[in-house]
């Protein structure tokens, strides 16, 4: 294996190993594998770059950091030159954590310093400008991720945020010095290491910024960001492939559909109310699952009337309700619930022949995923930017969307290129 990457959430991954996957221009991807959690077995021959899904994003540092590292120890058990710390292009984190202490532990492990911290994801709307990340048109901070259920994002500087999570001095590369390319970053990254920086922000605004800091990162043990960090990166690999065709080979997985949502983010809700206007939709009431009126029967039972129809089961809500309901009952705990909820759902429609899921939120992917007991997933046809679909020998097909991503109609979409069929009409944005 040549890159390794360490993904904080099941959505991310998926994200990552499709920007790896499908390559950039007339740069080929590589042989990109997905794995659930850190795998006991070394990983296929043929796999160039491997994506190791945690679920760390919010659970408490010393923990995330553990994880991290150990699946670092497999990513270099594996021979991987360069690793790669995926975190969410919002930056989703909180002041004690996790994205701080695990890029300086991974950093003190590999013995790494200046080590590129970048987000952006401009195919997606995210832009880092002045070490400001933007949302669309605006700061992170006046975006819906201000009022996000786990991580809320209150300040759009990257550098004030890290700075509180960090032990080290925190460094910036600004966007004057990324537009002259990968050697003027370069440069900047090996003086901030001087000065003992051990995280440094990097400004991207495009695909070619990110580009020149694929170009910069050539040959360094360790890089931290969101997808678009890896745009540039299988082209540093090109002499050493394993020479083999990737990305074709898709037949798609036919059989029972179904979608679950447990994200509250403000695509996913759009998501929510296009499908409701042609699908069956069953709302899950959290109060009644915090009080047990409400399981899982009656969720399995509401899919699996309506199979053929692309039945949708969602706890998603809006801010000022998952608001109330987190003051009521506690963020964890509800949090907690919906979760297991979600993954005794997923579990119990696989068991009955679901054979397509589609699954919108980040922790409600990972709590899923971790129920199904998959080990490796294979990249399939990306659905919208950031979002490919996913397959296992079962054979089962999944498509893992973060929450603020995807067009309108993302679950039709993605429901039919599971099946290996174009979906019809054009996109919707
Ligand atoms: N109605 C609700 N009230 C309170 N919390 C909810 C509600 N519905 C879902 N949740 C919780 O909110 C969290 C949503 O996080 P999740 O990561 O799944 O989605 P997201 O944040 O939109 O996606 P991403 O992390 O990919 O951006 C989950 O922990 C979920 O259990
Ligand atoms: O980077 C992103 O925005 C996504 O891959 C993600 O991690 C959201 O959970």
């Amino acid at each position: 294996m040549l890159l390794g990457v360490i993904a904080d959430d099941f959505t991310g991954a998926s994200d990552i190993a499709n920007t790896i996957a499908k390559g950039y221009g007339a740069s080929a991807g590589l042989s990109t594998t997905q794995f659930l959690g850190i795998p006991d077995k070394p990983a296929p021959a043929d796999c160039e770059a491997g994506v190791v899904a945690l679920k760390t994003r919010s659970i408490p540092a010393t923990e995330a950091v553990a994880q991290s590292l150990r699946a670092l120890t497999w990513l270099r058990e594996q021979g991987c030159r360069q690793i790669v710390f995926k975190y969410c292009s919002t930056f989703d984190s909180t002041p004690e954590g996790n994205i701080g202490p695990v890029g300086e532990a991974l950093a003190s492990a590999l013995g790494a310093k200046g080590v590129i911290v970048c987000p952006a994801f401009p195919g997606a709307g995210r832009t880092l400008y002045q070490g400001n990340l933007f949302v669309g048109d605006v700061p992170l901070n006046e975006s819906s991720l201000r009022t996000h259920p786990l991580n809320p994002m209150t300040d759009s500087d990257l550098r004030r945020w890290l700075r509180l999570q960090c032990r080290e001095p925190v460094g910036f590369v600004p966007w004057r010095v990324v537009r002259d390319g990968g050697n003027a970053i370069r440069n900047a990254l090996d003086e901030a290491s001087r000065q003992s920086a051990v995280l440094v922000v990097v400004d991207a605004i495009s695909d070619e910024d990110l580009l020149e800091i694929g170009a910069a990162a050539a040959g360094v043990p360790l890089l931290t960001g969101g997808s678009g960090i890896a745009l540039g990166l299988a082209k540093n690999f090109a002499a050493e492939r394993v020479a083999k065709p990737v990305g074709g080979g898709f037949e798609g997985v036919a059989g029972p559909e179904a979608v679950l949502a447990g994200s509250c983010s403000q695509a996913t809700l759009q998501q929510i109310a296009y499908h409701a206007q042609y699908h069956p939709v069953m709302p899950i009431a959290v109060e009644a699952v915090m009080d047990g009126a409400l399981d899982v029967h009656a969720v399995t039972d509401f899919v699996l009337a309506h199979v053929g129809e692309a039945p949708l089961a969602y706890s998603s809500d809006t801010p000022e309700k998952v608001a109330a309901l987190q003051e009521r009952y506690g963020r964890e705990t509800v949090a907690g619930h919906l979760d297991n909820l979600f993954a005794a759902v997923a579990r119990k429609l696989v068991s009955r022949g679901i054979r397509r899921l589609v699954v919108a939120g980040g922790e409600t992917s990972g709590a899923v995923v971790s129920a199904l007991d998959l080990d490796a997933l294979t990249i399939g046809p990306e659905i919208a930017p950031g979002v490919p679909v996913l397959t296992n020998r079962a054979p089962l097909a999944l498509a893992l969307k973060s929450g603020n991503f995807g067009q309108r109609d993302f679950f039709e979409r993605a429901l039919a290129l599971m099946e290996g069929k174009q979906p019809e009409g054009g996109m919707l944005t």
